[in-house]
């Protein structure tokens, strides 16, 4: 069977060796997620059918609103990992701390925690554009047969396992890794298989594209207004071009398959941006770096950052290598 043609189900099963430590546990818990998403995927297709779009009326440790749909897809991601007993313990953006999972026999067994933004983008559902689930899963720390710890969640980025996002857009894809590369799958809504879609992933080293809410330019340091203002000068490779869905999967996504770089920084209303460390930076950065692109907070490593707090927020800087390293060098130099 040519590689195109496989399915996810048929990938895990032929790249056992990317799961090598988990006794099936891992695979297991990719395939929860495989099965959620499709749940998911159903209910953001028929948003504008149903009267399910809207504030929910409920506002998220953050102080946000919440969509209809974000507690939606949290409960359905939930309830799938927890009915499966496949994990000892959950944390979602939707969610002040975190769940622990006991197991059937209330003997905390299970190794692994998932950490996730249920729904990322949300705020796009109303205007039909693509909307995203971001994961992360790490090897607890804490002895098994005991209930999991804040010490479990609060693992540098470096330690993940595994993680991934589904896209819900034209096409719904689910892109992974476990740590040896990056597989996109592409979901045929009539048959309710993954497709693999795009093997071996790869972030162009270099692009043209910077995605970043110029919105709020008159707030952001120094070192990112100059590098907005170097985006715009011309170049010997053409002009850049300026792309910002205000999804950060989205995003991120179109970046890794054209070349670009995302960028959300600290501004002067806000001191540590706004993407949370935990449920949406680290699992991008893991990606991304396993993609060939680079992911920093302006100066440092995303995933060598020691979390503090579950909603710990962080500025952004994720893309293309080389475009990365460029605005990392206008950050040193105005904002170290
Ligand atoms: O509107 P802003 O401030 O540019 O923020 C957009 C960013 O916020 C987010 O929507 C945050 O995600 P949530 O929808 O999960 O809160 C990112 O996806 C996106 O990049
Ligand atoms: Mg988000
Ligand atoms: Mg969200």
């Amino acid at each position: 069977m040519s590689k195109k043609n496989q399915t996810l189900g048929e990938f895990i099963i032929e790249n056992q060796e990317d799961f090598a430590y988990s006794s099936g546990e891992l695979s297991r818990l990719i395939n929860s997620i495989r099965l959620a998403a499709k749940v998911v995927n159903h209910e953001v297709n028929k948003a504008g059918l149903v009267d399910i779009i809207g504030a929910h009326g409920e506002t998220n440790i953050q102080g946000e609103d919440q969509q209809k749909l974000d507690v939606y897809a949290n409960d359905t991601f939930i309830k799938t990992l927890t009915n499966r007993e496949i994990v000892c313990g959950i944390a979602s953006e939707e969610n002040d701390d975190f769940i622990t999972i006991e197991g059937h026999n209330k003997d905390h067994k299970n190794k692994y925690v998932v950490l996730m933004d249920p729904l990322d983008g949300s705020s796009n559902i109303d205007v039909n554009v693509s909307v995203g689930t971001i994961f992360s899963v790490y090897r607890r720390v804490t002895p098994v047969g005991t209930p999991v710890t804040k010490e479990d969640f609060l693992q540098p980025g470096n330690k993940q396992v595994a993680a991934g996002y589904i896209i819900y857009g034209t096409s719904t894809m689910l892109v992974y890794t476990t740590g040896n590369g990056v597989n996109g799958f592409t979901l045929n809504p009539a048959l309710g298989s993954w497709y693999l879609s795009h093997p071996q992933m790869k972030f162009p080293e270099t692009g043209t594209i910077y995605s970043i809410n110029e919105g709020n330019y008159i707030h952001f340091p120094q070192g990112v207004k100059d590098y907005i203002k170097y985006c715009q000068e011309e170049k010997p490779e053409g002009p850049y071009t300026s792309r910002y869905i205000g999804s950060m999967v989205s995003d991120i996504h179109r970046n890794m398959i054209k070349g670009g770089i995302f960028i959300y920084p600290k501004s002067s209303q806000n001191s540590s941006g706004k993407l949370r460390l935990l449920y949406e930076c680290n699992p991008m950065a893991f990606i991304v770096e396993q993609a060939g692109g680079k992911a920093s907070d302006g100066f440092d490593r995303i995933l060598d950052l020691k979390p503090t707090e579950l909603h710990q927020r962080v500025p952004f800087f994720c893309g293309s290598t080389k475009m990365v390293e460029k605005a990392e060098e206008f950050m040193t130099a105005k904002d170290r």
